[in-house]
């Protein structure tokens, strides 16, 4: 399957969100990462058909989005941001309510319903009510339903926020575990959610994509860039003030820093970079980096 994205511009009145968007996905994971307000939320809306772009072209599989419209949304699974769940509902009420959207047959709803809920480890509360589902519980419900129709290309909106490490982690193994012969889209702008399950990475920046590749080209930006040396906290709060530092930690009592060093300017141990070192170095300037 080949998902081509061909100069997608969106406008909100005179505030451009989407500026020349052009990318192509075939199966695999991809990771869209950037910060607040960098446009992931529009993209995905776009690619779910819930939103118009204002410019450019979706091709699926040679043929324009526009005229298989139908035939798209039989195969798309788009599990938004926002929790919408329908609180009274039961799991299976819920189940069967969203199968019956998507036109799906009763018997091929029970048996998909049957195996999701097993597989994301809620066939025990399958007859109770939504209400009482803990965060995670939902998130997990949110994301079996999404899955009811076995879609070939599934937008995944921050789907671990709100959730606690153990439960990020669970989710992101069960993304993956699901993610075989699909395209898979996360967005999200907390980088360790996808750092190790993507196999693609698209940073967004003010409604353009500003880097993108596998792992290995990604880190090539910053080749010899990334050293490891030891700090007082008074030399991390100089290098804080400088912006350079992408993570502190402590080891054996000491502490060290992760230092982005573009110019070769401080001494320190030259590391292997990792993709939330990307991150900060892409995003070091917003207030809101998180890695
Ligand atoms: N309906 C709208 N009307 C006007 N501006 C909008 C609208 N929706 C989004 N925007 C603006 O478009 C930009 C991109 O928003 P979008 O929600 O796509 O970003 P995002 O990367 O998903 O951010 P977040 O991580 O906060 O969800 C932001 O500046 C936002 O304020």
């Amino acid at each position: 399957m080949k998902l081509e994205i061909k100069q997608l511009v969106k406008n909100y009145g005179s505030f451009t969100a989407l500026d020349h968007i052009s990318y192509t996905f075939e199966n695999g994971i991809y990771a869209l990462l950037g910060p607040n307000g960098a446009g992931k939320s529009t993209f995905m809306n776009i690619l779910a058909m819930l939103l118009k772009e204002t410019q450019g072209e979706i091709i699926l599989d040679g043929k324009p989005l526009v005229k298989q419209k139908k035939s798209f949304l039989n195969m798309l699974g788009y599990m938004p941001q926002q929790q919408c769940l329908y609180e009274d509902f039961t799991l299976k009420d819920f189940m069967y309510y969203i199968g019956n959207l998507k036109g799906m047959k009763k018997q091929e709803i029970i048996s998909r319903s049957q195996y999701l809920v097993k597989e994301v480890k809620l066939e025990d509360v399958f007859y109770k009510k939504l209400s009482a589902f803990s965060g995670g519980m939902k998130q997990r419900a949110m994301l079996a339903a999404t899955l009811i129709n076995d879609p070939k290309i599934l937008i995944l909106d921050e789907p671990t926020a709100g959730l606690d490490p153990m439960k990020r982690m669970e989710m992101q193994n069960m993304i993956a575990s699901f993610a075989k012969d699909k395209i898979v889209l996360i967005a999200t702008h907390v980088v360790s959610d996808v750092e190790f399950i993507s196999s693609k990475f698209i940073f967004l920046k003010e409604g353009h994509i500003i880097l993108q590749g596998d792992r290995i080209s990604i880190l090539e930006c910053l080749d010899q860039k990334v050293k490891e040396r030891e700090i007082t906290i008074e030399e991390y709060q100089k290098y804080k003030q400088a912006n350079i530092v992408s993570s502190i930690y402590y080891r054996h009592d000491k502490l060290f820093a992760r230092i982005i060093d573009d110019h070769d300017e401080y001494s320190g141990e030259v590391i292997t970079p990792e993709i939330s070192d990307v991150y900060f170095y892409l995003f070091r300037d917003e207030k809101d980096a998180v890695l």
